[in-house]
Parts: C-alpha cells; structure tokens; sequence
C-alpha cells in the first residue's frame, strides 16, 4: 500500500483558502511559519533502540521505566542509529537537535566506567552533529548500572556509591559544554534519577538531604551558560518506587527556584494521570529561567507512548506560545515504542509535536484574550471551539512542502521502503 501525497497545486490552492481564513482572524499564517522554523525540537536517541545503549548490549532496561514490544530492526550500534536518524530528520520540516544520553558512548570496544566518560568517547557523536547541523542535548544515564541495582544513585545512603554517580553526572556536564562549545549552541544536560522505594519509607527526608548535597557537588564547577545549561527533572513515581521519589517535583522546583540558571525538566508522563504539566508552565517560568519539557504520552502510567495531537499535546504548545515562553522552552521528546517501527514512533511523535506547536502558533490569541478580558466566556468558548477546525493542516503542508518534507501520509512510503531495504536486513 502506498500512501498519496497531495499534488503541488492541491497543496498551494489549500493553503490559499487557509492564509485568507487565518486573515480574516487577524493571523499571518507566513508568521507562523516563520516563528515555527526557528524551533528545534531535541529527539531523543533512545526512541531507536528502547533504551537500550551500546554500553552493556542486551542488558536489561532498569531504573523504572520499561519499553514494551519487540518490533523487529532495533538499531544496534552507532551507525544504525544515526542512520535511522538521519531518516526521520529528513522526514521533519526544520532543523532539530539530538538529545543523547551517556550510554550511547562509543568506546571502540573498551569498557569505560561511567564515572570517566570523556568528550572524545562521543566523537563521532559530534562529528556527524557537526555535518548535519544538529545541536546536542545530553543525559547522565543513572540507571541500568549494578551501581544503581537497589534503585538508589545520588541519593544512596552509601558515600562511595553517590562519589561515583556525582562524577558521572559530573563528568556528562562537561561532555555536555564540550558538545555546546563545538557546535555553537548550547547543550542541555539534563538529569533524571531513578532513586526512590517500592514502599513506604520511614525517612523521607534523608534521601532528600544526600540529593541535595550531590546536586550542589554536581554543579559546584561553573560552566560557561554559552556552552552548557543544566535541568533536573521530578517524576512523581516508577515502577519499583511507587511509594517515594526522591527528586519529587516539589523537590526540584525548589532547588530550581533556589539555583538561578538552572532549569526544571517537566515529563508530561511524570505527575499524576489527572494533572497536567500544561497548567505547570505559566507558574514555573514566573520563578525559573528556562525550561526543559519532555514531551510524552503516558497512558494509564508514564507509559512513554507516542506523542499525538491529543488536547494535552495541543495545551502544552499553546501554554508556550501564549506566554510568550519559545525562547525559554527547550522542547524534548521522550517516548520509547518497541511495538511499533521505531522510526515511524519517532517522525509521528516529532510530526505530532510541530503540528500542535503550528496550531498554537496560528491562535488569534489577542483577540481570545479580549474576550476573556470583556468577561465573554461564551465567545471565548465559541471561537475557542471553530479554531479546532480550521484549516491549519494546509499550513503544516505548505511548510512541509516548502520544506521538502513528505506532505501528508506519504512520510511513510519512505520508511516502509526503509524498513524493507535496511531495517529487515538487522
Ligand atoms: C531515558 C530518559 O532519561 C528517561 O525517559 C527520563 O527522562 C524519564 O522520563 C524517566 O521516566
Ligand atoms: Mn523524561
């Protein structure tokens, strides 16, 4: 089966009616995109493999999170992820960022300890970042570790245990300045840690105290904000520690508030299913500088399934634009789909996100907030409502189009041929 694509003049001839709909509203639909290219979405290397990094081939994945599924054409090695990668990249209109996390090293065989990873271990890392014109974002990667076995890392009651999850996490800071330094544009590191119980504590405070204390470590070196920015991100719960997280939100908005500079990493998957990470936004960028998101979809639980245009995803999008918050909102995707084709998880998730960033970007905000201003509701509810079917796909197609990208669909006849040619053959 192939999927169609709309003609150059179907496309052209759509988008006319769509510029003169969006105008009639008071919206430039050429702002948009043009606000929209500006946007680099970070993809998450560990959509390719399930998380699985090249450190230990195999092993399990541990510290909370679980990929389930085993659709065949896994990537195994670097060159399979950046190939894979360089897909879906093609398949996104923009230019995006990677975002890596430590146990994709390549060590040319050599065991190296987290604790002594070093830049030249992501040289090729680089390298192909510096061809393709990605930026880097990185991650310590304090999980799937012996080390982190009893679910504790920073916060480990043993002080030799911390040291050596301190200096991983420092050592992936100056990875990360490394990566900024090269490429001109700065790299987020961003630290998430599975630490916390399967049951109720009778110490809530301790872990805490610790995770202080080795974050304070961790950022004791002053890095050049040019070449890395620092995050940390809360989870309100994983498999294996339902009854307590250590880095809780309350936790990291804290020490955020408290670290001028740092920035607080929001997992739409990470709060409880009734809460949104929407609704966190407007109040967390009154107190800190940047944020990081995480863009997920955890069904039931942080399950990570592909991100789509649900309401979520759109109020999300819409929360940034409104609050005038792009240039302080590093967007981050984190899903990891074994059940499906990897690469196709990845352009769908990425897609999803773009699209709900260029509905956002073509709200006649001022005009909603007149409205709400004036104390009509009812108006505000009415066009709220008519905005969900405007034509604002013909706009997603014109910039793809324009950008050379599949329209429509059709980005999956490219991976299916991709599937065939290269995936079927690992
Ligand atoms: C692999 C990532 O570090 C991980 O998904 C983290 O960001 C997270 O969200 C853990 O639940
Ligand atoms: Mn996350």
């Amino acid at each position: 089966m192939t999927f169609p694509a709309p003609t150059s003049a179907q496309i052209e001839a759509a988008y006319a009616v769509a510029r003169d709909r969006y105008a009639a509203l008071g919206v430039d639909t050429e702002a948009a995109l043009a606000t929209l290219a500006t946007v680099s979405l970070s993809l998450h290397c560990w959509q390719g493999d399930d998380v699985g990094g090249f450190e230990n081939p195999g092993g399990p994945l541990e510290g909370g999170i679980a990929a389930t599924g085993n659709y065949p054409g896994k990537a195994r090695n670097g060159d399979e992820l950046r190939s894979d990668l360089d897909l879906v990249y093609r398949l996104l209109p923009g230019r995006h960022r990677l975002n890596l996390h430590a146990i994709y090293a390549e060590t040319s065989g050599v065991k190296v300890s987290r604790d002594e990873l070093r830049p030249e271990h992501f040289a090729t890392w680089l390298d192909w970042a510096k061809t393709n014109g990605h930026g880097i974002d990185f991650n310590p990667t304090c999980f799937s570790h012996p080390l982190a076995a009893d679910g504790m890392t920073l916060a480990h009651p043993d002080p030799a245990i911390r040291r050596f999850w301190i200096d991983h996490c420092i050592a992936c800071r100056r990875i990360g300045a490394h990566f900024g330094r090269e490429l001109g544009t700065p790299c987020v590191t961003n630290i998430w840690i599975p630490d916390g119980m399967k049951d109720t504590p009778v110490d809530r405070l301790g872990p805490r105290q610790r995770l202080r204390e080795s974050l304070d470590a961790i950022l004791a070196e002053p890095l050049d904000p040019a070449h890395n920015r620092d995050a940390v991100e809360a989870k309100l719960f994983g498999i294996g520690s339902e009854s307590y997280v250590v880095g809780s939100h309350e936790f990291y908005l804290g020490y955020a508030v408290s670290h001028p500079g740092l920035l607080l990493c929001l997992d739409s998957g990470h709060f409880h299913p009734t809460e949104t990470i929407s609704d966190k936004i407007s109040s967390v960028l009154l107190f800190v500088d940047e944020l990081l998101l995480h863009v997920s979809r955890g069904v039931r639980w942080d399950s990570d399934h592909v991100v789509t245009l649900s309401d979520e995803t759109q109020a999300i999008m819409h929360e940034v634009v409104r609050g005038g918050f792009l240039t302080r909102t590093h967007i981050g995707l984190d899903f990891f789909d074994a059940s499906i084709n990897r690469v196709a998880a990845w352009t769908i998730g990425a897609r999803n996100a773009l699209r709900a960033l260029l509905v956002a970007l073509l709200e006649p905000t001022a005009r909603l907030r007149e409205l709400e201003l004036a104390g009509d509701t009812t108006a505000r509810l009415a066009l709220l409502e008519e905005l969900k079917g405007m034509p604002w796909q013909a706009v997603w197609d014109v910039y793809c189009y324009r950008n050379d990208v599949s329209v429509g669909a059709s980005f999956l006849n490219e991976i299916k041929r991709y599937e065939a040619e290269v995936l079927a053959a690992r």
